[in-house]
């Protein structure tokens, strides 16, 4: 479904991605974890080609990422949600459900500002919706043409603790729907129970990719029991 090869993404001299290569499946849920300045958004970005990469190459269902047939799988949910100022919570449905050709969109529109509790907020401004409630709209348009393939990018930061419960309750919903996943977070947690695969990075690279109970062998000594946070301390911890 997603097979990164090589990416490079340089800031300046700054090599932000570091030759980084990892393929996800169909169906796949893979949790991106990583220290502050790890390189996981500019990954993320540079997939869902917001960012212009330095070097490799990015296919997306067989087809070059930057494609339109490529744009066609998937959603992304940003680390900073961005809401189009002049439009309501309704609106932004509505114009989700016509770029991506979305038939019977409002049904689906409705269970999802259900979920998130906007309904109520329909007529709200994009403007005047609060940080988390912009997040919430990030998410629902996100998830209203339904893709194969979702990235979310910090997707719990700025919600309040109900709505954290549903996008796990999603998460769930969505795996099972045997949708790809891959989803970057520092909330450990929030991935744990989903996900098949974790990767770690750190200074730009890959440095663990593999199931949570094969990250737990390969780590120091006295792996075994360890919960998936020290595990993750104990990867990405200076020498
Ligand atoms: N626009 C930019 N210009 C210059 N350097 C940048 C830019 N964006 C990110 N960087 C640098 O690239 C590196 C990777 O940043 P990135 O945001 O990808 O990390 P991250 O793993 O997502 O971190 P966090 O968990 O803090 O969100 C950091 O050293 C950061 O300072």
């Amino acid at each position: 479904m997603l097979t990164v090869s090589n990416l490079v993404k340089q800031y300046g001299k700054q090599k932000a991605v570091n030759d980084v290569s990892f393929h996800l499946d169909g169906g796949e849920v893979v949790g991106l974890l990583g220290p502050n300045g790890a390189g996981k958004s500019t990954t993320m970005k540079c997939i869902v080609g917001l960012l212009r990469k330095t070097a490799g190459e990015i296919t997306i269902g067989g087809h070059d990422h930057l494609s339109v047939e490529a744009k066609r799988f998937f959603s992304y949910i940003p680390e900073t949600p961005y809401v189009y100022d002049l439009l309501t919570v309704w609106e932004h449905m509505q114009f989700i459900a016509q770029a991506y050709g979305v038939k019977d969109w409002k049904g689906r529109a409705n269970e999802l500002l259900e979920l998130y509790e906007l309904d109520d907020k329909q007529k709200k401004l994009g403007r005047d919706l609060s940080k988390g409630m912009r997040q919430k709209v990030s998410i629902c348009c996100a998830l209203l043409p339904d893709p194969q393939l979702l990235f979310f990018d910090e997707p719990m930061i700025g919600l309040d603790p109900k709505a954290i419960k549903n996008t796990k309750e999603v998460f769930r919903n969505l795996k099972q729907a045997g949708k790809t996943i891959l989803v970057s977070t520092h909330l450990i947690d929030s991935v744990e129970a989903i996900a098949d695969r974790v990767m770690i990075m750190k200074d730009g690279r890959i440095i663990g990719n593999d199931s949570i109970d094969n990250l737990r062998a390969q780590a120091a000594q006295g792996g075994e029991g360890l919960s998936l946070e020290d595990l993750f301390l104990e990867l990405t911890k200076d020498e």
